[in-house]
């Protein structure tokens, strides 16, 4: 069972009830991409703004996740006219969305807005700072902030901006930061090793410059993540070249996004969640369908597949759905997750469901989340009696075996506000006898608003009544 209680935010879960399992099927779409959203709608600004005669923009397929709107309220603050529909293709959490310039004509290149509001999403709030410097004139200063956890998550990343003629205040190394500067062509080094998202920014940037630039990267991390940025770029018709290992990019200026039409992928980082939900009920009997999910994505949390293998989960993809071949073994695991962070809260679950222990590696940078993921994480395993250990940048848990949790009593889980913290806990829920009560349970709208709504779709079905 799932209630929802929104007086008091909180999800309560408790065990799933299956009579007669075996058999049964149950399928579900994820949503469309959040990571790949704001990319789109970041190029689609600026087609839109800064390369004359590319004509409209339509996305389809933007999630609806407040990550995605606020990057929606970003782009419109810079004067681009945006409309929104539903398609109504059945994809949950979506929407279709039009750029166009304003109908005064005006150009939009020469200002620049003074204010910029980016909810709670690090990747918006990062992206928009080179992207600032390409709008309005030497003395324009615009203040970038966010709120709730985005302002306590680190913004002393942006030393390495100021050789591509950016000067980024911070306060004492938080938002609000005040930008200033023109962005020009230039050589200069990022350190990517705390996020890959200001140099996603950069390269999305820089080809709207009026010369060649070279980008050296030291330490790049989450270099899916700098490919997918590329990939979007391709789409709307910019070429970067790089080095294999993502330490050189070399980006000709003078180049132009092209507008048009593009169709945002399913979510992994979601679909993780889904699979390894999928890899439990697998374990009762019951056979999960995921649609809306591409298995030559290039999204980092792809990778989940490559983890489920390694547990003993074998995945199958037939007819457009990913859903559980078997389930081998469900052994404890090792993974390097330094390229794909996010897809440590929705394998801490199945870490808890294997048998001996797992070796999460790679995770330092998981204290610099929406929360202090490994602390929050610890809390999780700590209430249900699961143990584990943190160190510097591993994270070590001994798992239960794939048996439901026999404990009566009912608990309570803090999500610390954190969106992935919630879908974890909710899923070890579900295999606990006396339940979770989740509070701050209403995080998960940052980037999977229905996903509460999907599980107890998939319980009502499976139950043949309501949760
Ligand atoms: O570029 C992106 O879309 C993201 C990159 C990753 O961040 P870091 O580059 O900070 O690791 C990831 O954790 C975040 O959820 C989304
Ligand atoms: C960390 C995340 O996003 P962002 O950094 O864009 O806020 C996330 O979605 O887990």
């Amino acid at each position: 069972m799932l209630l929802v209680d929104q007086t008091s935010d909180r999800a309560i879960v408790v065990p799933i009830k299956i009579d007669a399992p075996v058999g049964r099927t149950v399928t579900f779409t994820a949503p469309p991409s959040k990571s790949q959203s704001i990319r789109a709608i970041f190029a689609s600004l600026l087609s839109v703004a800064c390369c004359e005669g590319s004509g409209e923009v339509r996305l389809r397929n933007v999630s609806s996740c407040e990550d995605a709107s606020a990057s929606l309220e970003v782009a419109k603050a810079f004067g681009v006219k945006i409309t929104e529909s539903h398609s109504g293709d059945g994809v949950l959490d979506s929407r279709d969305v039009m750029f166009s310039s304003p109908d005064s004509g005006a150009s939009l290149r020469t200002a620049r807005p003074s204010k910029l509001e980016c909810g709670e999403s690090g990747l918006c709030a990062r992206m928009v700072l080179p992207i600032l410097g390409l709008f309005g004139d030497d003395t324009a200063v615009t203040t970038v902030t966010g709120r709730g956890s985005l302002l306590k998550r680190p913004f002393d990343i942006v030393a390495g901006l100021k050789a591509f003629g950016l000067l980024v205040e911070t306060n004492a190394g938080y938002l609000p930061v005040n930008v200033s500067g023109r962005l020009r062509a230039a050589h200069g080094r990022i350190d990517a090793s705390l996020t890959s998202q200001l140099l996603s920014g950069l390269l999305m940037a820089l080809p709207l410059t009026d010369g060649d630039s070279t980008v050296i990267v030291e330490n790049p991390t989450s270099k899916p993540y700098i490919a997918m940025t590329l990939e979007t770029m391709e789409r709307f018709g910019i070429r970067v070249r790089t080095s294999e290992d993502f330490t050189e990019f070399h980006v000709s200026g003078r180049q132009h996004y092209v507008g048009g039409s593009y169709e945002v992928e399913g979510d992994w980082s979601a679909g993780a969640f889904l699979l390894v939900l999928a890899a439990l009920l697998k374990l009762d009997g019951v056979d999960v369908r995921i649609l809306n999910l591409s298995p030559s994505s290039l999204q980092a949390d792809r990778a989940v597949l490559n983890v489920l293998e390694r547990a003993g989960v074998r995945v199958k993809f037939e007819n457009g759905a990913f859903s559980i071949d078997r389930v081998e073994s469900m052994n404890g695991f090792e993974f390097d997750f330094t390229d794909c962070p996010d897809l440590v809260p929705p394998l801490v679950p199945l870490a808890v469901f294997c048998r001996g222990r797992t070796h999460m590696y790679g995770v330092k940078r998981l204290r610099f989340k929406e929360s202090n993921r490994l602390q929050a994480l610890g809390r999780l395993l700590d209430a249900v009696g699961v143990r584990y250990e943190i160190s510097d940048d591993s994270f070590i848990i001994d798992g239960l075996g794939p048996n439901v949790l026999p404990q009566e009593d009912q608990i309570e889980v803090d999500s610390h506000n954190d969106h992935r913290i919630a879908m974890a806990a909710t899923l070890i829920g579900l295999r606990r006898r006396g339940g979770i009560s989740i509070t701050n349970a209403s995080c998960v709208a940052k980037s999977f608003p229905s996903f509460y709504k999907v599980v107890e779709m998939v319980l009502k079905e499976l139950n043949g009544v309501a949760g």
